[in-house]
């Protein structure tokens, strides 16, 4: 099993880094900002390509050679473009989400993965800079059955093993999103090595649901390879992180 994130520090220093993600958000702490923007995603669904194991999580990810899928607004300055979106859980419905709330965690978690477009030339050089990510969190609380979760769970039997990929298409992940884009914001990092200190985190404050069923189908991918002996991918979740003296700004 590959070491988890209390080893992870011997290999990546920025895991002691003063910027680290994910955070517990006290919510009485966090201060309102007049000057934050509505968040506006405007997404192609014509730019999803490929679903994948990638033997740490499941992703979707698109065809970011141009601007078709944007996030705009919000506490950033112009385009970030959508890369892949991700999700992480736990071995059980009460623990799963990476960032907390007041202390709660919720089942899972999705991040949206976005990068500046207009600043710099590819998502790995974007990821080495304080402005170069913004990942859009969204918090899955567990309850009913998410219709439009399940053109995902429905997809997960096809990419079982680590390294197997299925073409996707035609998919808008606009359609994973709460009904309110009311958000907390904070500079951080990277949740899984190289951890690097380069993302503006935007965490929707509404979740949407999941069921357990559906969380059991996540649970059920493969974090080993063809060949190997199987282990399932029970959880891929980082423990909150020290806030260092950092902000959390609410619109
Ligand atoms: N949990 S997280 O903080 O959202 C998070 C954590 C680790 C990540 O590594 C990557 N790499 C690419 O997407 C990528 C895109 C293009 C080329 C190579 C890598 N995205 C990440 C998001
Ligand atoms: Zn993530």
């Amino acid at each position: 099993e590959n070491p988890g994130p209390s080893r992870w520090k011997e290999l990546f220093p920025l895991a002691t880094g003063d910027r680290q993600s994910p955070i517990d958000i006290q919510t009485e702490t966090t201060k309102y900002d007049p000057t934050l923007r509505p968040l506006y995603p405007n997404y192609d669904p014509s730019s999803a390509k490929v679903i994948l194991n990638n033997g740490h999580s499941t992703s979707v990810e698109f065809d970011d050679t141009e601007n078709k899928s944007v996030l705009s607004g919000g506490p950033l300055i112009g385009n970030y473009r959508l890369r892949q979106i991700h999700f992480h859980w736990g071995p059980s419905d009460d623990i799963g989400s990476e960032h907390a709330v007041d202390g709660t965690k919720f089942a899972a978690e999705l991040h949206v993965v976005h990068w500046n477009a207009d600043k710099y030339a590819s998502f790995v050089e974007a990821a080495g800079q304080p402005d170069g990510l913004a990942v859009m969190a969204v918090f899955l609380q567990v309850g009913e059955c998410n219709s439009q979760l399940k053109k995902i769970t429905d997809h997960l039997d096809a990419i079982k093993i680590k390294g197997k990929r299925h073409r996707f298409t035609n998919f808008d992940p606009s359609c994973l999103l709460p009904h309110s884009l009311d958000y907390w914001t904070y500079l951080g990092s990277l949740t899984s090595p190289p951890l690097l200190e380069s993302v503006i985190w935007i965490i929707l404050r509404e979740p949407i649901s999941v069921c357990s069923e559906q969380l059991a189908k996540f649970r059920n991918l493969l974090c080993t390879g063809e060949g190997e002996a199987a282990f399932c991918m029970l959880r891929n979740f980082r423990p909150p992180q020290p806030l260092r003296g950092r902000e959390v700004r609410r619109n």
